[in-house]
């Protein structure tokens, strides 16, 4: 079966063609600045072709009709007709306290997801996008949404509550709900195959360090709690997002700099985090290199960095009552060697004995980096967020029928 998954950003959209079961990856491109000067399509096929294709692609739609056309091109296509479409998988970001799995996407889901804009204003909209523009190129495909929240949605009540008066939470949903949760998933059941024990016995801490970056506390299975909040600003220090802020400060801010909300959400979703404080850029390589060179500001932005994870990482283990397992993902995770020593070493108190000498240069696959002996193990597990979106379409697809 050919599936084909979709992640719509804001002026992107990356997509993967997959064939299930045997989980090839038969096509994977990225439509970039959708709407901006200078955007293009990035295409590479299975046999390694690749193609960078600049046009005018004023919207999403536009977009999922150039890949569409790329797939099916006699050059660098991958499919004679999209007749061999049997299903789109869309990756949804907030899907609010509905729907605590994937599902099929009908009217109603589609009317349940724009009521959560509020929540994810920045995300659900182009997620949206998405589902309208499939729903109107290839009608008769059935589509699948897969939300980032859902794997959350087994936080208890006194995790998920904030601090404010009830009725906010009852009018409004203002509660946490944490995101990542394909990703969050996926490497920890990877992680308990690689340990060769079971899910459902293990104590597990994910740290997903990408542009966004959350970690979480996954006991037996289930997601206890996670850094990301009501939206994708809370938790760690992010590429451009602040993280865990007071909210005085925030409300200062707002004063002092006399901003309206809107002006106040792009500085602490945009101009925040190793962006803002570093003044040098939001991408970690960036940071380190200005370190490296003596830039006192990225040196502090780094030492903030490591330092909000570890902190997490004694919450987390604190909270669950122990930690079997640590997983680093992300293309932080999966590639800085130094954020992996700086967040884990010194503790030996709890049983974790890393080993550098695994770690070092350790970059985009699978590892342990813990002594053999070390009661905690510590992995390097890259995500595969696409594939998680793949296998559940192709389930819930195949349960239809
Ligand atoms: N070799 C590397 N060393 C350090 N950081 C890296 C490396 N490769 C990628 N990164 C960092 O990974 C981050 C992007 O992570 P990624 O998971 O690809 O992002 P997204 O959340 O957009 O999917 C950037 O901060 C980038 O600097
Ligand atoms: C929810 C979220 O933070 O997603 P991303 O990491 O893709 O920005
Ligand atoms: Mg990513």
């Amino acid at each position: 079966m050919k599936i084909i998954v979709l992640n719509c950003g804001s002026s992107s959209i990356k997509y993967q063609l997959f064939d299930l079961p045997s989980k090839e990856v038969l096509a994977k491109g990225l439509v970039d600045k959708i709407g901006l000067k200078g955007s293009l399509i990035k295409h590479s096929r299975k046999d390694g072709t690749e193609v960078k294709l600049e046009g005018e692609i004023l919207d999403h739609q536009i977009g999922i009709e150039y890949l569409l056309g790329i797939l099916i091109s006699e050059k660098y296509g991958s499919m004679k007709s999209l007749d061999e479409i049997q299903a789109v998988g869309h990756r949804v970001v907030h899907a609010g306290e509905k729907f605590n799995g994937s599902v099929y996407i009908t009217p109603e889901v589609v009317a349940a997801l724009e009521e959560c804009i509020d929540l994810a204003p920045l995300h659900n909209p182009p997620n949206l996008k998405g589902i309208y523009s499939i729903t109107k190129l290839l009608p008769e495909i059935p589509q699948v949404g897969v939300f980032d929240t859902a794997f959350h949605q087994t936080m208890p009540d006194y995790v998920y509550l904030y601090g404010i008066p009830y009725s906010l939470y009852e009018k409004y949903k203002i509660r946490r709900y944490g995101f990542h949760g394909s990703s969050h998933r996926y490497v920890s059941q990877r992680a308990a195959e690689m340990f060769g024990k079971k899910l459902e016995e293990l104590k597990i801490i994910t740290c997903h360090l990408g542009n966004g970056a959350s970690i979480a506390a996954i006991k037996n299975g289930k997601s206890l709690d996670t850094s990301m909040g009501m939206t994708p600003i809370e938790g760690l220090m992010m590429g451009t997002r602040t993280g865990d802020l007071d909210i005085g400060a925030f409300i200062q801010i707002m004063n002092k700099e006399e901003i309206d909300i809107a002006i106040a959400n792009t500085l602490v979703n945009k101009h925040s985090g190793m962006l803002g404080v570093s003044g040098v850029s939001s991408d970690m390589r960036d940071v380190e290199h200005a370190a490296a060179e003596g830039n006192a500001r990225a040196k502090v932005t780094l030492e903030m960095y490591y330092y909000r994870i570890r902190k997490y990482i004694g919450a987390y283990a604190a909270a669950m009552g122990g930690v079997d397992v640590i997983v680093f993902t992300g293309g932080v995770g999966e590639n800085d060697s130094m954020t992996r020593y700086l967040t884990t070493k010194d503790m030996e108190f709890m049983g974790l004995e890393f080993d550098q000498a695994k770690n070092e240069g350790l970059r985009g696959k699978e590892a342990i980096l813990t002594k053999d002996d070390s009661r905690i193990k510590v992995m390097v597990i890259p995500t595969n967020e696409e594939l998680v979106i793949a296998l559940d379409t192709y389930e819930i697809v195949n349960s239809l029928k």
